[in-house]
């Protein structure tokens, strides 16, 4: 690992996740974490269990595929279909900041195979666990099963992260399996997006947080730069695509319940320049799947003394222009949940909850949605 993990870090520091497979080299990746978490809340981790042939067949073979599909045929699983959030988006229907998103991508969601209608009573933020929508088997033979095979090796690998997450900070390993004890409706969200060279706008994705505590995140075109982090002082420092590993980082829901010792990293999508030949493919992957009412402002963790320590040695984080989700203060994780993807996508806000399309948006349809 580089010896960059500092709140100003310059470059990114890569994890060697096999480390964790001995006694000995765990304890040296536990306290290469415990450092990277605390000061940068990037990192580049390598040498996963997650099949490497199947990511090339999905980076190579079904990415660009999916997107040449027929506009037809991307429009029929369009996500305001979906009460679960989950399917097709065109480009220029999100914005951040006020500048459109210049992104083209397909939401999907784990663990769902049939629609599972609320009962009386049930709370409508229940309901945006549901199943996903994908391309037919003859539209895209074998995506659906691949792709699905990919989420739950990502899962199980987000899953075990979290435990080494919670040891890097002090804690015993399952701490912080208490936040997705959720039973039947445990839903994670992943994303398979397209930044196409740089049309109107140069923004790939503005200035954010991610939400949920933990995302991993397949650069899937080596060719093209465009995702940066910042760190304290407020810089851009970019995240290049790097072979053979994923990109985590730590979302505000994270950082809530470690009393802000595990950093929330602001960052942004650059569209790929003018003169790119090619476009720019991600797959996020968010640890989403988090319990539905547990309320991560009032179960903060009792964090260890030295950890703390640590913490305020790091210095403040100054305000940023990201997007942020105050909604953690006062809600359960399952409505903020909602309200996140409300604000991305009002259109699917307004068929299938009007209630709260009314309270967001009292004046009606925002031209585009506010991704978060
Ligand atoms: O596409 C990327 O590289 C990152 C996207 C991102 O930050 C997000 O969707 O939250
Ligand atoms: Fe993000």
């Amino acid at each position: 690992m580089s010896n960059t993990t500092t709140a100003n870090f310059q470059t990114i520091p890569t994890l060697d996740y096999s480390l964790t497979a001995h006694p000995e080299s765990k304890a040296q990746f536990i306290s290469q974490l415990r450092s990277v978490i605390i000061n940068v809340g990037f990192l580049y981790l390598s040498n996963t269990p997650v099949d490497k042939a199947l990511i090339s067949t999905l980076k190579d073979d079904y990415i660009p595929r999916l997107f040449a599909l027929p506009q037809e045929d991307k429009d029929r699983i369009r996500m305001v279909n979906s009460p679960h959030f989950l399917g097709y988006s065109r480009m220029g229907m999100e914005l951040t900041k006020g500048e459109v998103d210049w992104r083209e991508q397909f939401d999907f969601g784990t663990g769902c195979e049939e629609e599972k209608p609320l009962k009386d009573g049930e709370p409508e933020y229940w309901n945006v666990y549901g199943p996903s929508q994908y391309p037919t088997e003859t539209q895209l033979p074998g995506f659906k099963a691949l792709f699905e095979t990919y989420l739950v090796q990502v899962s199980a690998l987000a899953a075990d992260f979290l435990r080494l997450v919670s040891e890097a900070v002090g804690l015993p390993p399952d701490t912080l399996d208490q936040f997705y004890k959720t039973e039947n409706r445990t839903m994670h969200l992943s994303k398979i997006v397209k930044y196409p060279v740089q049309g109107q706008s140069k923004q790939g994705v503005g200035a954010h947080y991610d939400g949920s505590m933990l995302t991993f995140l397949l650069q899937a075109s080596e060719e093209h730069r465009g995702l940066q982090a910042q760190n304290l002082r407020g810089e851009w420092i970019d995240v290049p695509p790097k072979p053979d590993t994923f990109v985590v980082n730590f979302g505000r829901s994270l950082e809530f319940v470690t009393q802000g010792v595990v950093r929330a990293t602001s960052h942004r999508v650059l569209a790929p320049p003018l003169d790119s030949k090619t476009p720019r493919y991600s797959v996020p992957f968010f640890y989403s799947g988090m319990d539905l009412e547990v309320r991560v402002d009032s179960n903060a963790l009792k964090m260890p003394s030295e950890i703390l320590k640590l913490r305020d040695e790091r210095g403040v984080l100054p305000e940023t222009e990201s997007i942020n989700y105050p909604e953690y203060a006062h809600d359960v994780a399952g409505k903020v949940y909602l309200l996140g993807r409300a604000k991305s996508h009002p259109d699917v806000a307004e068929r299938h909850y009007p209630d709260v399309f009314k309270e967001l948006f009292p004046n009606g349809m925002p031209l585009h949605g506010v991704a978060y």
